[in-house]
């Protein structure tokens, strides 16, 4: 006779319930599970919102475990509904649209609620909190309708949001109550380094302030504050901190304080009843970061299972703020008192900063800025409560002797413990790491990522996951250490590169095959990059390989939401003639075009083209492509110039026509977009863009390395020129020389930081003859590209394959 499984019933969906969900299945748990969640989605990276905000993820990315998962585990779901109480004497759970579950044990995994100030104006239409995908959502739909934003509070949260919403396009300003920037973190040294790295970043700061009312009608329109003075603002995030969610707990008199209390086996004041994560209050502590309710999640689990476990003891919280170009880290104590001895470096000219602190030659805390590549390594030393030793000195503040770090870092993984949490975002112990590498053969970190979750969000126990494949994998990790392009290969972009050229290999299956790929066919990753190094060594002789390139390449336009595509046309420098005007238009509606939008780089796209329609759009337009859809130039932007301009002293409008036709339809390993300008007004902004040209000084000056995009980066000055001619030449050499050395995909913004701007100085500036072979070099590979369009027109096989049959 089968024993009859014990009913499980989880009330909240998020991180910390199916957490522990997932360790109960792992350990092999008896359970008829039943979940309730309130929001209408499956459980969710809550912690990856602020990349969906940033826009560098998207919701779907960000799904732990989809529908299947629960089914396929035979999980009963329930999203959208909210429980509102247990009750006890009928071992029922009650929710608020009527139904009762039957439970034989439950938990409370309930998280929390955004704290929004109990102040006049807070419940004003464009006042949000930032939780959820509905805040979320709310926060990108108000970036494209209002342009000025407050974030009230500075801490993680806020300034996370607030970045999310600069680079939204909007103008945002954090308004914090005190006058250091994640106090609750970070010291006044630290605190005023990231102030002034954000507001480099366009963040503005109205410090010290504190908000008594939301003005405005229905809409906010502002802030007033208790010093009298006001600050407008048409979108308001409050981002003041968390309140535990108790209502079902109070609602059903389990003892709750600020959050839920439990015991050290998470157990509440109810029998049967169990409580993790945020709504949870263990020691008086209630926590706000996912490390510590993965710990209690792993206790409550064995616990449940039967199998043996230490009682939670409470957690050591350590954090690191998601803000590309912000390394800033902290754990344990970190404002100095009588009784620490701190031992610290602050370097102005690096921007960085490290304070550690002793409490009797116990290290308990750390502050790192600008440079945390030992924050990994501190964590664990706070969290243990070592003692300090002159090696460990050395090794932390970089005063060791070389060659030995290595073996100290790996040492340090050999004594962590089985189930230690490596990776606090995703709750992946030590052991399933050392497990991916011992029993699936993984060696890499991308592999390890993959199989168990680990380095997926924040990104912050990168180095400990490397440490551990280290320490495992000892001598032959040399080997595997070093990234390869994707999980198909160990080979770096450059091995691979050196390997085509040195054996003269021709095709992407020639590379995989003599190169022993992983994986025979390749993966996304690295097929397109294969294509463009080969592409890129041999133009004269390289065959494209269609079946390599992004969906949008191959189609030679870019598919829509609704399956529809978009055609640029090109228009040289942005600049166009009415008889082609016309052209566009009648093509337009002929063809039901949508919509017509002016591009950002001053060119038409015309939205909503047929996939079967796009070979009689491009015939009867009768203009080259725009490639708006390529990893090759897209535009040259110009201002109007010295032709019309009254402050023009170039021509802008004729250099750009000219580069954009000298430069077109030649691959590059990233989109690559122009601007020449008249004079230093820079009208066409040149600072964004990855070459960007300058009339000054009776000459030109180029810029190299800008980029608008999702991390914007300020162009550099790169040189002065005099003539048009040097200008080419000079122009040609860098777009030469980010061909041969960038990676596929990298923008020219992280080639400059990458290869920096010295070295390519030196290679272009300095080296004449180099230029020059560079020039020659580009020169020759242009010679060899034509019209996609011309050609597709006129190969009828390829033409119907594409576009009259289903696939792409
Ligand atoms: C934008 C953002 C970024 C963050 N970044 C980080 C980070 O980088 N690092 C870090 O460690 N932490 C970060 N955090 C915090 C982290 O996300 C939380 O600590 C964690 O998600 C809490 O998990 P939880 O399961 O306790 O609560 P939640 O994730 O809040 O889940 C609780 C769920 O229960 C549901 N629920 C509530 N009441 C009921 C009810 N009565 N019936 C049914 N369902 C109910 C809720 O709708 C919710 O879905 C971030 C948080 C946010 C909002
Ligand atoms: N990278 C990360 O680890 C990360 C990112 C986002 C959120 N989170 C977590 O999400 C939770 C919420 O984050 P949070 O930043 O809202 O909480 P928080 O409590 O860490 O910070 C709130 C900040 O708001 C300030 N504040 C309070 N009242 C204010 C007022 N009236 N006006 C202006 N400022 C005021 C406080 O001084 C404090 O610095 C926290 O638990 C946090 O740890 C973590
Ligand atoms: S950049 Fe100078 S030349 Fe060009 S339009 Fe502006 S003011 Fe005129
Ligand atoms: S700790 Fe954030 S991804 Fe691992």
């Amino acid at each position: 006779m089968t024993q009859k499984r014990e009913k499980l019933v989880l009330i909240g969906n998020g991180m910390a319930g199916v957490g522990t969900i997932e360790q109960i299945l792992k350990l092999g748990g008896n359970y008829e599970i039943t979940v309730f969640g309130s929001e209408p989605h499956p459980n969710y990276n809550r912690i990856m919102l602020s990349y969906v905000l940033e826009g560098s993820k998207t919701v779907e990315d960000i799904i732990l475990n989809d529908l299947n998962w629960y089914k396929d585990n035979g999980i009963t779901l329930h999203t959208g509904t909210t429980v509102t109480r247990i009750d006890e004497a009928s071992r029922q759970i009650i929710t608020a649209d009527g139904m009762s579950v039957p439970y034989d044990k439950v938990i409370i995994a309930t998280g929390s609620n955004s704290f929004i100030l109990p102040i006049p104006g807070s419940t004003k239409e464009g006042v949000v909190g930032f939780r959820d995908i509905a805040d979320c959502d709310a926060m990108l739909a108000a970036a494209k309708q209002y342009k000025q934003a407050a974030v009230i509070g500075g801490g993680l949260l806020g300034l996370e949001a607030a970045k999310g919403l600069v680079n939204l396009g909007m103008d945002v300003t954090v308004v914090h109550l005190m006058e250091d920037l994640m106090e609750r973190q970070l010291d006044h040294n630290a605190s005023s380094m990231l102030q002034a790295e954000l507001e480099r970043q366009g963040v503005k700061f109205a410090m010290g302030k504190q908000t008594v009312e939301l003005t405005g009608e229905e809409r906010v329109s502002g802030l007033r504050f208790s010093d009298g003075t006001e600050l407008a603002a048409d979108f308001v995030v409050m981002a003041v901190g968390i309140k535990p969610n108790v209502a079902v707990a109070a609602a059903s008199g389990i003892t709750v304080n600020r959050g839920i209390v439990v015991n050290d086996y998470l157990q509440t004041s109810m029998h049967n009843v169990f409580s993790v994560g945020e709504c949870t209050e263990h020691r008086g502590a209630c926590y706000g970061l996912v490390a510590p309710l993965f710990e209690q999640g792993m206790v409550l689990a064995k616990h449940l299972c039967g199998a043996d476990t230490k009682p939670y003891e409470g957690s050591v919280v350590s954090t690191k703020l998601k803000i590309s170009g912000v390394d800033v880290f902290s754990a344990g104590e970190f404002i100095e008192s009588a009784e620490h001895t701190v031992i610290s470096a602050k370097d102005d000219w690096k921007k960085t900063y490290k304070k550690i602190l002793l409490k009797n030659n116990i290290i308990v805390g750390a502050v790192l800025f600008g440079d945390v590549t030992e924050s990994a390594n501190l964590q664990k030393l706070v969290k243990q409560g070592t003692e300090m030793t002159d090696e460990i000195y050395a090794e932390l503040m970089g005063t060791g002797c070389c060659g030995s770090g290595g073996a100290k870092k790996t040492m340090a993984v050999e004594t962590m413990a089985d189930e230690e949490i490596v990776c606090g975002c995703n709750g992946v112990t030590k052991k399933a790491i050392v497990d991916a590498v011992t029993e699936n053969g993984f060696t890499t970190v991308d592999e390890i990522k993959a199989c168990t979750g680990a380095t997926r969000s924040c990104g912050g126990c990168k180095p400990v996951v490397e440490q551990i494949l280290q320490f495992v994998l000892g001598d032959s990790f040399q080997q595997s250490a070093k990234q390869g392009i994707c999980t198909c290969t160990p080979l770096s972009r450059d091995e691979i590169v050196a390997e085509i050229t040195a054996k003269g290999l021709k095709t992407t299956k020639e590379v995989m095959n003599v190169l022993g790929w992983k994986q025979e066919e390749g993966c996304s990753k690295c097929r397109p990059a294969i294509n463009y190094y080969l592409g890129m060594i041999a133009p004269d002789t390289h065959e494209d390989e269609k079946e390599s390139r992004f969906v949008n390449e191959r189609m030679g336009a870019n598919i829509q939401k609704d399956g529809t595509y978009t055609v640029i046309p090109r228009m040289y420098g942005g600049v166009t003639t009415p008889e082609d005007l016309k052209k566009i238009a009648d093509v337009s509606l002929k063809y039901d075009v949508k919509v017509v939008k002016v591009t950002g780089g001053q060119r038409l796209d015309l939205i909503g083209v047929k996939k079967e329609d796009l070979p009689k759009v491009w015939e009867e337009l009768d203009m080259p492509s725009g490639y708006g859809y390529a990893k090759s130039l897209r535009t040259v932007k110009t201002c109007v110039g010295s032709q019309f301009c009254r402050f023009g002293t170039q021509d802008s409008m004729g250099m750009g026509a000219l580069m954009e036709r000298k430069y077109e339809r030649l691959d590059f390993p990233a989109k690559f977009k122009m601007a020449v300008n008249g004079c230093p007004r820079n009208c066409a902004e040149s600072c964004t863009k990855d070459i960007g040209i300058v009339g000054n000084d009776g000459g030109w000056e180029i810029f190299i390395g800008g980029n608008g995009g999702i991390k914007p980066r300020i162009a550099d000055s790169f040189c002065k020129v005099k003539t048009d001619e040097e200008l080419i030449e000079v122009c040609s050499a860098v777009m030469q020389y980010y061909r041969e050395t960038g990676n596929y995909l990298e923008r020219t913004s992280e080639w400059v930081e990458r290869m920096g701007l010295e070295t390519i100085g030196a290679a272009i500036l300095d080296d004449e003859v180099n230029r020059k072979a560079l020039a020659a070099r580009i020169d020759f590979a242009l010679a060899q590209v034509s019209d996609p369009w011309k050609k597709l027109l006129k190969d009828d096989p390829t033409r119907k394959a594409l576009f009259e049959e289903a696939r792409v």
